[in-house]
């Protein structure tokens, strides 16, 4: 057994955009199915994590409204944990660690932030406590957390359909990305189980996407979400004027695609003078998750 304590600092859990999402069916479970594009952003939280020899999973930093036990971070490391112990028996059963976020994306944001905290959690740790695992069990792990972080551990761009689940790399143009918080936190199961959402949206063949790329279809989660968060209309309006703008996920963040970073930066200018209320940002589409390598 290896009792020496590693350590790993600064590890980004990337924020992503869901370029376009449609709701095709709801599954007899509730669950709804989707096909969507995930694009990877150089934007998001950042982790440390460092192993303990007792078995004892602890975040370090507080997150505020997120108890430690509820936390996706923390029930990712259990998840590993456990798994690791049934593959290993005694052999695995001291790993622990002490982890610590600093925690940059907005809650209810659309953004995966809590799927990707949990995804690098279990990226990160499967390579410190040296458990083994493949990407398509850490992955499997995953979706126990939640119906994004199959993508994060998968690392890649992708397709994605199931309720999020079948994943297929795809190509995303480069671009510069202007992020808009409208300053709501959205509950995704709120979206979903309103009886306002159309679900029949005809399925689509990823190759329409490659054709068409920015452009492509619209997000189906946008209408509930703007009436019961007036705010992410006027988001999406405003931004408007400057192209495609349009929600990610089941919002509340609302993005505009650019091809300069120039031409972002006149358009933080503008919503700087013009809109001080709203927190906003850019980011570089990223092609692979910073932490691929690591399975
Ligand atoms: C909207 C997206 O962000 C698109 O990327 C995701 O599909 C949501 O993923 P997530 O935040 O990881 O969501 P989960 O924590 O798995 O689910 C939250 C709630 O959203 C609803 N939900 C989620 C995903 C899905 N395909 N169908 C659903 O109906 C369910 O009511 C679920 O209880
Ligand atoms: N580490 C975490 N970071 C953020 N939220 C967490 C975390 N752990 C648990 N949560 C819970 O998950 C909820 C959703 O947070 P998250 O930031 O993932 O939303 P989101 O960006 O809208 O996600 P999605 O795009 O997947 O719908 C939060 O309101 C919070 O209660």
């Amino acid at each position: 057994m290896n009792h020496e304590i590693r350590s790993l600092d600064n590890c980004l859990a990337p924020a992503k955009l869901n370029l376009f999402l449609h709701v095709n069916g709801r599954r007899s479970d509730g669950y709804h199915l989707l096909q969507t594009v995930f694009q990877l952003l150089n934007y998001g939280d950042l982790l440390d994590f460092e192993t303990r020899n007792d078995g004892v999973i602890r975040r370090i930093t507080d997150i505020p409204g997120v108890a430690e036990e509820s936390d996706l971070i923390v029930r990712a490391a259990k998840l590993l944990q456990i798994a690791a112990k049934k593959k290993d028996g005694q052999a695995k059963a001291s790993l622990g660690a002490n982890i610590a976020i600093k925690k940059i994306l907005p809650m209810g944001g659309g953004l995966g932030g809590g799927s990707s905290d949990a995804a690098t959690t279990l990226m990160t740790l499967n390579h410190l406590w040296q458990t083994g695992f493949s990407r398509t069990e850490l992955m499997e792990i995953g979706l126990q957390l939640g119906a994004d972080v199959p993508f994060f551990v998968f690392g890649q761009n992708a397709f994605a359909e199931g309720v999020g689940e079948t994943l297929q790399a795809v190509q995303t143009p480069a671009a510069w990305y202007v992020v808009i918080e409208p300053g709501v936190s959205i509950p995704t199961a709120l979206i979903f189980s309103s009886e306002e959402l159309t679900r029949d949206t005809k399925l689509v063949k990823i190759a329409d996407f490659s054709g068409h790329q920015r452009c492509f279809g619209k997000n189906d989660l946008e209408i509930v979400a703007t009436k019961l968060f007036p705010v992410v209309a006027e988001a999406i309006s405003w931004l408007k004027k400057y192209g495609d703008a349009r929600m990610t996920g089941s919002g509340a963040c609302v993005f505009c695609a650019f091809t300069d970073e120039e031409q972002a930066d006149v358009v933080l200018m503008q919503l700087k003078t013009q809109k001080k209320h709203w927190k906003a940002w850019k980011a570089s589409a990223i092609e692979c998750h910073p932490l691929k390598d690591l399975i």
